[in-house]
């Protein structure tokens, strides 16, 4: 689906959005249900990557498909190998079969699952023959990618003697770790994590819990971005947040405040006001902890025409797609000052060019459609592929016709 994209130009923004649950949090609650099935969950996110799960979960014997979902491709390989009776082929999109998955696999092996490589080594699809795995505990890397660990801790309760992780390295996206451990906390488990060890102690049972997911803070940030490009007075109400959130990156309400926007949180919403207007030349932001909303931070960066350096950025490389390599291609399209490392992102203030005939591609990465979206706020363009959003925010580009941005599919 191609969409041709225009935003409200120079009009005071008010609207209220109901976003779904977070992705994260569900895909980690529904895993927990697999486990103990007297968690009842509400909230949950309507994406693509939480129906893989489900759907996977109640799979016993054959081909698992969890297309791009990288936590269902990660916490599945974890339960899989952890439940007795299971042999699963787990595979995935082109792009899964592409992002590294040796860390887990060797941690697991090393707690004594029975794993095997389907084609390349180190890389989706796996052979998956599930057991009461034996040991309780492995040290693992955890500088690329912590769903790894995620995926251990989440099963690491139903473990005979519970689970001790020796992380190795600088640790990278330690709030998801937090939020695993927050989510087994709120169902009883006990975990403690102190400087590189993390423990977490077996549970036989739970009391019955409803686990209620926060909405998703990653697709607030799309909306941080409108406001911040929109006129001072401009508003817009997203239910249903909390303070409190085991989600990274509500940082957001921080960073964005740079940018002239406030966050109140009033009755289960956050509200997002445009107070001023920007007055910085260049920002600068380590996003190690929060690297989900780095693209909404460049294009947000660029359309105000400010420079940025964004750092902590080494895991980009192998989500959906070479993040920063696709962010330097789609924001060249429009003039941008732009260089890319292997872990940095730097944008200089520059214009934006007229052109009204750019498309900007998306390369199977709904983060790439959406971070784009608030640009058209300042230029019209067309967006390529543009039901790739369905992977963790299927109404988004609904939700931003309640926007005044005009949305057509040509
Ligand atoms: O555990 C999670 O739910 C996630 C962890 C992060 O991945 P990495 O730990 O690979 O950075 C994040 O980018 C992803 O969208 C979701
Ligand atoms: C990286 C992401 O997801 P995953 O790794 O779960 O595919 C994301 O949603 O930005």
């Amino acid at each position: 689906m191609k969409l041709r994209l225009t935003g409200p130009l120079n009009t005071l923004l008010k609207t209220d959005i109901r976003i779904t649950g977070s992705k994260s949090e569900t895909n980690r609650s529904l895993l927990l249900q697999g486990l103990f099935p007297n968690i009842s969950i509400e909230n949950l996110s309507n994406s693509d990557d939480a129906q893989v799960m489900q759907k996977g979960l109640k799979i016993k014997n054959g081909l698992v498909d969890i297309h791009h979902a990288g936590t269902a491709m990660r916490f599945l390989t974890g339960y899989f190998a952890s439940q007795e009776g299971i042999d699963v082929i787990l595979t995935g999109s082109q792009r899964m079969t592409e992002r590294p998955i040796k860390v887990l696999v060797d941690a697991l092996r090393e707690l004594g699952a029975d794993i095997d490589y389907e084609n390349v080594e180190g890389y989706p699809p796996i052979r998956i023959k599930g057991k009461k795995l034996s040991k309780g505990k492995v040290s693992l890397p955890a500088d690329i990618s912590s769903q790894y660990i995620s995926s251990l801790l989440l099963i690491a309760p139903s473990l005979q003697n519970g689970l001790e992780l020796e992380l190795i390295g600088k640790i990278t996206s330690v709030p998801y770790i937090k939020m695993t451990l927050g989510l087994l906390e709120r169902i009883g488990v006990s975990t403690s994590f102190e400087e590189n060890m993390i423990r977490v102690f077996p549970k036989r049972a739970i009391e019955p819990t409803e686990l209620i997911v926060e909405s998703d803070w990653s697709s607030a940030s799309y909306f941080y971005s409108v406001i911040a490009l929109a006129e001072v007075g401009s508003e817009i109400s997203l239910s249903a947040y909390k303070k409190d959130s085991l989600q990274g990156d509500s940082v957001l309400a921080n960073i964005y405040g740079d940018f002239g926007v406030s966050t109140e949180y009033r009755d289960h919403c956050i509200i997002l006001k445009k107070v001023a207007n920007c007055q910085l030349q260049k920002v600068d932001y380590r996003l190690d902890n929060a690297p989900d909303i780095a693209q909404t931070i460049a294009v947000t960066c660029f359309a105000l025409g400010i420079g940025c350096h964004l750092t902590g950025l080494h895991t980009l490389k192998i989500k959906e797609t070479d993040r920063l390599e696709a962010m330097k291609t789609e924001l060249l399209k429009f003039g941008a000052d732009i260089s890319v490392s292997d872990k940095d992102l730097t944008l200089k203030p520059s214009k934006i060019w007229s052109d009204h005939q750019i498309e900007v591609d998306t390369y199977n990465d709904h983060r790439m459609a959406m971070a784009f979206g608030p640009l058209a706020m300042k230029t019209s363009f067309y967006v390529n592929n543009a039901e790739v959003v369905s992977k963790s925010y299927p109404d988004f580009w609904k939700d931003l016709e309640k926007l005044k941005f005009v949305v057509q599919e040509v």
